[in-house]
């Protein structure tokens, strides 16, 4: 029997971020592997017309959910969805539904946050730092809770090259930086967000290493610990192999380059690739919350759930077996047939974003124009390499993360909690994680039905037919320009001729010798 999977049984676990990706696949597991627990309280606010009930009907309706519903059929009592926004005071959360939070909540998994790099200072502050800082205080008034799990970025000191599992503290408080953005207002903060975010590359990092000061200071008597994923994919194992449902990470621009819009970027095709499943993820996350409440270490924990120094795959590798899997099983309709170029040359990026992204773009748009419809595809490209120029930070360096507390975890599990809880990724075969992840997308973010593969393949071909086309109409036009100019280019396309004549002239005479 699990160690850990009991320790859940009759537990009542609060989880903010349960409607996210993470949030998802941790309540997934846990009713899997705990379906005795007693409740999990989940904090969601209203969103795109949904009430937190349709959300909560939806999450438990999905694919995701198919097994959890074999094992644990009232999985719909078990899971108490409260109404809560994180951005304002007490949440909103009411004053009974505090009550029972207060008086009943066992374990709390904390996930919720901003994961935009672009967001306004103000606004990741107030999700990343002070929601935290709230959590925790409402935290302090759990007469019994055990453990505090607070999920956290492998990235948070990503100015850093070696990071240990320490929390470094930024130049200026967290308190000092919650309280100027009551008071300041939106120019100033714009104008300050530079100098206070220094050589982090975005608002997200920055404030999810003032999160963590947070947890640091306000830490208190509870039973906390930190964890600290690198970029988070699609999943190894469980429930099934490739489920993602967003597109943060990698799975946006693997949509982007499968579809034929996205076909060169400036990466460092040898840095590291620090990716990891989300159900890896989750597994550690699971397995911290059960050592913290049993074994109550006495200071806060940071563990780094990262792939890197275990079983390290670089972007080169990552490309190539993501254009592998684009020719078994293509996107549909694609743009233009499936490239992955990695430059690490600032002058030959740009020079491929005009070639290779723009001026098929702006050549579409006019074919658009022509027929008689609303041009669409620069203004898309134009977003899509703004995203691209944002996680270009991350595909340019590598990082080095100690995994002293995780391996220390790993050897405290039994045998069976090392299978049920599994995050050791030296088993990972990168190459078939990669293709499920693009099958994980192809199938649940894109919604594309296997069938439709044998005309993708067709599609691709027809481009292939129509690019040979155009570079051949294009070199014509090109060379009889030239020739109308340039005395040289017309003795060059004299010389040419009259040697392919001459060619054909022997080749044939010496075929009728022959005969
Ligand atoms: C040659 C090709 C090769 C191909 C081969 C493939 C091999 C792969 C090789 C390369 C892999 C590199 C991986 C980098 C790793 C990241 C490291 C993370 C490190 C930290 C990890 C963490 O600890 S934390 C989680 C990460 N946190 C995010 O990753 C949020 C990012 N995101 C935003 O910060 C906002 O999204 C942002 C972008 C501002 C837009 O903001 P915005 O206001 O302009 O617009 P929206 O967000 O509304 O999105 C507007 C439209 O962009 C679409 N879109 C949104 N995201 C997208 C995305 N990632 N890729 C594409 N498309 C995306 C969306 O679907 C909309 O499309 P539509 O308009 O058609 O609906
Ligand atoms: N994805 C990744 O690559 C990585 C993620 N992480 C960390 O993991 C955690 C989970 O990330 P992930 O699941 O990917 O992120 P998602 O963006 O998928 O989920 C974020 C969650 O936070 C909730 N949330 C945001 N704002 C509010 C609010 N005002 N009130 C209530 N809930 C709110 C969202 O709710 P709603 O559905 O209503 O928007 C959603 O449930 C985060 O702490 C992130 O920093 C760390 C490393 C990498």
């Amino acid at each position: 029997m699990s160690m850990i999977a009991a320790f859940y049984g009759g537990k009542s676990i609060l989880i903010t971020g349960a409607t996210g990706f993470m949030g998802k696949v941790l309540m997934e597991k846990l009713f899997r592997t705990s379906p005795d627990l007693k409740v999990i309280y989940i904090l969601v606010r209203t969103k795109a017309g949904q009430t937190t009930q349709q959300r909560v009907f939806q999450i438990l309706n999905s694919k995701l959910f198919e097994k959890v519903k074999e094992v644990c059929p009232n999985v719909h009592e078990k899971i108490r969805a409260i109404y809560a926004d994180l951005n304002q005071n007490d949440f909103a959360i009411s004053k009974e539904d505090m009550q029972e939070l207060l008086s009943c909540t066992n374990i709390i998994f904390h996930c919720a946050a901003t994961v935009r790099f672009d967001d306004p200072l103000r606004h990741a502050v107030q999700l990343n730092v002070t929601a935290t800082q709230q959590l925790l205080l409402m935290a302090s008034q759990m007469p019994k809770l055990e453990a505090f799990i607070h999920i956290s970025t492998a990235f948070s000191n990503c100015n850093l090259k070696h990071i240990d599992e320490v929390i470094y503290p930024c130049p200026v408080e967290p308190k000092k930086i919650i309280d100027s953005m009551e008071w300041l207002d939106d120019a100033i903060i714009d104008e300050i967000t530079p100098k206070l975010i220094g050589d982090r590359p975005n608002t997200y990092t920055y404030t999810k290493a003032l999160g963590e000061m947070v947890v640091q200071q306000e830490s208190g008597n509870l039973n906390i610990a930190i964890i600290r994923p690198s970029i988070v994919g699609a999943t190894w194992q469980e429930p099934f192999p490739g489920w993602v449902d967003n597109l943060n990470g990698p799975s946006g621009l693997i949509i982007a380059a499968g579809k034929g819009f996205l076909r060169s970027i400036r990466a460092t095709p040898m840095a590291v690739a620090d990716l990891i499943p989300v159900d890896t993820v989750v597994n550690l996350t699971l397995a911290v919350g059960w050592y913290t409440a049993v074994h109550r270490p006495k200071s806060t924990l940071i563990y780094h759930c990262t792939s890197g120094n275990f079983n390290p795959c670089n972007w080169g590798k990552m490309g190539f077996q993501v254009l592998a899997t684009f020719e078994k099983v293509p996107f549909e309709r694609a743009f233009r047939r499936p490239n992955a170029d990695f430059t690490t040359n600032t002058i030959t990026s740009q020079y491929w974003n005009a070639v290779s992204h723009r001026a098929p773009a702006i050549i579409y748009d006019f074919y658009l124009r022509l027929t008689g419809r609303k041009p669409r595809m620069t203004k898309l490209m134009n977003r899509l390499l703004r995203t691209v120029s944002m996680l270009e930070y991350f595909v340019n360096r590598s990082w080095e993360w100690s995994t002293y507390n995780t391996e220390m975890l790993m050897s405290e599990l039994s045998p069976e909690d090392q299978r049920v809880f599994n995050f050791d990724v030296r088993q990972l075969n990168w190459l078939e994680y990669i293709e499920n992840y693009v099958l994980g997308i192809k199938k649940y973010l894109l919604k594309e039905d296997m069938a439709g593969i044998p005309e993708a393949k067709q599609h691709l071909r027809r481009l292939r037919n129509i690019h040979y086309l155009f570079n051949t109409a294009l070199f014509l036009i090109a060379w009889r320009l030239l020739i109308a100019r340039s005395q040289m280019a017309r003795n060059v396309w004299f010389f040419i001729v009259s040697f392919c004549y001459k060619f054909l002239s022997y080749f044939r005479a010496s075929s009728t010798l022959k005969v």
